[in-house]
């Protein structure tokens, strides 16, 4: 009893396949003579062997650059020509042989040209089994390049392959299982196609051709022997396809010699010079515009915003893989606007580090154009890879991973490198761990990076220069000091992640009222009664046992009330309530003595708060 009616329902499918074919098996073995001497059946089997074979290659060669095309066109013009290419699938056959004796026929341009040679002949079999079987391997092909990582596509460009060389070394490997799946389908639609090959070629008999001309002159008898050589192929070539594939590592030399890369002896990367970027972008993404521009400043700079304001957007136009992008990007002295994504010599790692799917770690570090295999060397060993250069893809973990993504877009000695949440995906110690790394590098090998990140602690960490974009536009940006400590709207204060952000209304030009608590506010320019939004940075503020005077400088706080004492094992989160009801963060790496419930003052340099007009008041006003 089926457990389920899915279960059924499949099964009684699977019967209604198999029952047949297995009552011509038991009809078959217990038959005196099955006619495989009958006259012709040999070459109506090697006609029908060869024209699938040839109908196959042909669809080969012009129908997988057919389905790439499919797959990555976006337009209406691509979309309309993909529907059209099915369209001899739901045709019947005999009418597929119809519409092509209008084309081929003995009495058409073409039929004429080649002396009525395409019809009736092992011509006219091959042009109806072409027609036919084509859409098989475009429909399988076309989904198997649809399903690959456009971002594969962009690190071979950035690696310096031209599109020619991108099809054939990245898409057509990755896609070989679907592809190879869609040829022997193909080729056993050609080898059984009969409906558009009667009309077209009835001579020389094909196999299905042979077997039906057996079925009317000799009965059901006739064409056991036929039937069973289609079915044993049939057979084969299902079991051919579902035998499990050699593991596609690709072993070559280069891989395999790991001994001989280790004896490579160490190269230096060449000395960087210090590549600031500047850019000025103008671009459409479907709906979304950016336009952003930016003067070089540091050579180690972060995008910093909030998912879908534009950063991985504004990387790619960067990096030269963005169509349409207008506006001008400088490396250095030099605009390289006009320059291709293959020639820019910018290294990117994309989000999620993409790597090419069956390659091992080393032939992934050797595959930019021109790379020197002793710096790829250089670099598997700086980033901790050696003994794993034979390992592919799928064997490494996620931070092992982002090392290979990094070491391969590093080998190419690029003059920058572009870098897209490298690390997000990572776990807290692996993400720590490759933060410090990049540190590292930046620091020992005077690295430019860009990198684009939400997270404002690895921005501060990893970059000088810290550009905040929200919606495709420049919120603010300069030095990290100067942004962190003086963010230019609330809106770049909650990018940054600072936690005291309050509300309050100017009682003076000189203070702040928030939650009944009078907050001092020298020079920062406020007008009486405008309402403001005022921020200090939690390390920044300064929290004592009531009347336990300042010990170190800092003026006499505001009274306050401890709410909460969180200790983060090296440092110490304190909350205290100001006013009625607002709440402060501090930070400490101080010994605490305070507990929750102590009366306290907290307070902190003037300089270190930042004020703004409130805009959401601005939009109350009448
Ligand atoms: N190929 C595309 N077609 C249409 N819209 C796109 C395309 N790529 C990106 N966008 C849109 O552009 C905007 C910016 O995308 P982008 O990937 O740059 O954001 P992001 O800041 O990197 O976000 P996240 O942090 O989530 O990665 C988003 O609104 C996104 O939907």
């Amino acid at each position: 009893m089926p457990r389920s009616p899915l279960a059924f329902l499949g099964g009684l499918l699977a019967l209604f396949l198999l029952v047949p074919i297995a009552a011509f098996v038991v009809r078959f073995a217990v038959s005196g003579d099955r006619g495989f001497q009958t006259p012709g059946l040999a070459a109506a089997f090697w006609t029908s062997i060869v024209t699938a074979s040839i109908s196959t290659a042909i669809i080969v060669v012009l129908g997988v650059p057919l389905a790439y095309a499919l797959a990555r066109s976006t337009g209406g013009l691509g979309r309309a020509l993909g529907i059209l290419v099915q369209l001899p699938l739901a045709l019947p056959p005999v009418m597929s042989g119809i519409v092509l004796i209008y084309v081929v026929g003995p009495y058409t341009w073409l039929g004429e040209l080649f002396d009525g040679r395409l019809t009736g002949s092992l011509a006219g079999i091959v042009i109806a089994q072409t027609f036919v079987a084509s859409p098989f391997l475009v429909i399988a092909a076309r989904s198997a390049f649809a399903a690959l990582d456009p971002a594969l596509d962009d690190l071979a460009a950035t690696l310096g392959h031209r599109p020619l060389a991108r099809f054939v070394r990245v898409a057509l490997p990755a896609a070989a299982s679907g592809i190879g799946a869609g040829v022997l389908l193909t080729w056993l639609r050609a080898l059984g196609e009969y409906g558009a090959t009667v009309l077209l070629a009835y001579h020389p008999y094909s196999l299905p051709v042979f077997t039906s001309v057996q079925f009317q002159s000799a009965g059901i008898p006739g064409t056991q022997a036929p039937t069973a050589l289609a079915l044993g192929i049939a057979i084969l070539a299902v079991l051919l396809g579902a035998a499990r594939r050699p593991s596609c590592r690709r072993r070559s030399a280069g891989s395999r010699s790991t001994s001989a890369a280790r004896a490579i002896l160490p190269a230096p990367p060449r000395p960087d010079t210090p590549t600031p970027v500047a850019f000025a972008l103008d671009a459409r993404v479907g709906a979304f515009t950016l336009d952003l521009s930016h003067g070089a400043g540091a050579h180690r700079i972060a995008i910093l915003g909030p998912s879908g304001s534009g950063k991985s957007v504004t990387l790619r136009a960067l990096a030269g893989l963005l169509d349409g992008a207008r506006g001008s990007v400088r490396l250095g002295g030099d605009d390289v606007t006009a320059v291709s994504a293959e020639d820019r010599h910018v290294g990117y790692v994309a989000q999620g580090g993409a790597l090419l799917p069956g390659r091992t770690v080393l032939q992934q570090v050797r595959f930019g154009v021109g790379t020197d295999p002793a710096v790829a060397s250089w670099w598997l060993r700086t980033l901790r890879l050696d003994g794993l250069e034979d390992r592919l893809p799928s064997e490494l973990s996620g931070g092992q991973r982002q090392r290979v993504a990094l070491a391969s877009a590093l080998s190419r000695q690029p003059r920058v490198i572009l870098l897209d949440e490298p690390f997000s995906a990572l776990d807290a110690p692996v993400r720590e761990e490759l933060r410090r790394e990049l540190r590292r590098l930046q620091v020992e090998t005077g690295l430019s990076t860009v990198l684009v990140t939400h997270d404002p602690e690895e921005a501060a960490m990893l970059a000088d220069e810290i550009l905040v974009i929200d919606g495709g536009r420049l919120l603010q940006a300069g030095p990290r000091r100067d942004v962190f400590s003086r963010p230019a709207s609330p809106a770049v204060a909650r990018l940054l992640g600072i936690p005291n952000l309050l509300r309050g209304v100017a009682v003076s030009g000189e203070a702040i009222e928030t939650a009944g608590a009078r907050v001092p506010a020298p020079g920062h320019g406020i007008a009486e009664g405008e309402a403001v939004l005022w921020s200090v940075r939690p390390e920044r503020l300064r929290v004592r046992l009531r009347g336990a005077g300042p010990a170190d400088g800092t003026p006499a706080g505001l009274p306050a009330t401890v709410v909460d004492v969180a200790e983060l094992g090296t440092s110490t989160s304190l909350t205290v309530r100001i006013g009625v009801d607002a709440e402060l963060r501090a930070h400490t790496t101080d010994t605490v003595e305070l507990a929750v419930g102590d009366a306290a003052d907290v307070s902190w340099d003037p300089a270190a708060l930042s004020v703004w007009t409130d805009p959401s008041a601005e939009h109350a006003a009448p």
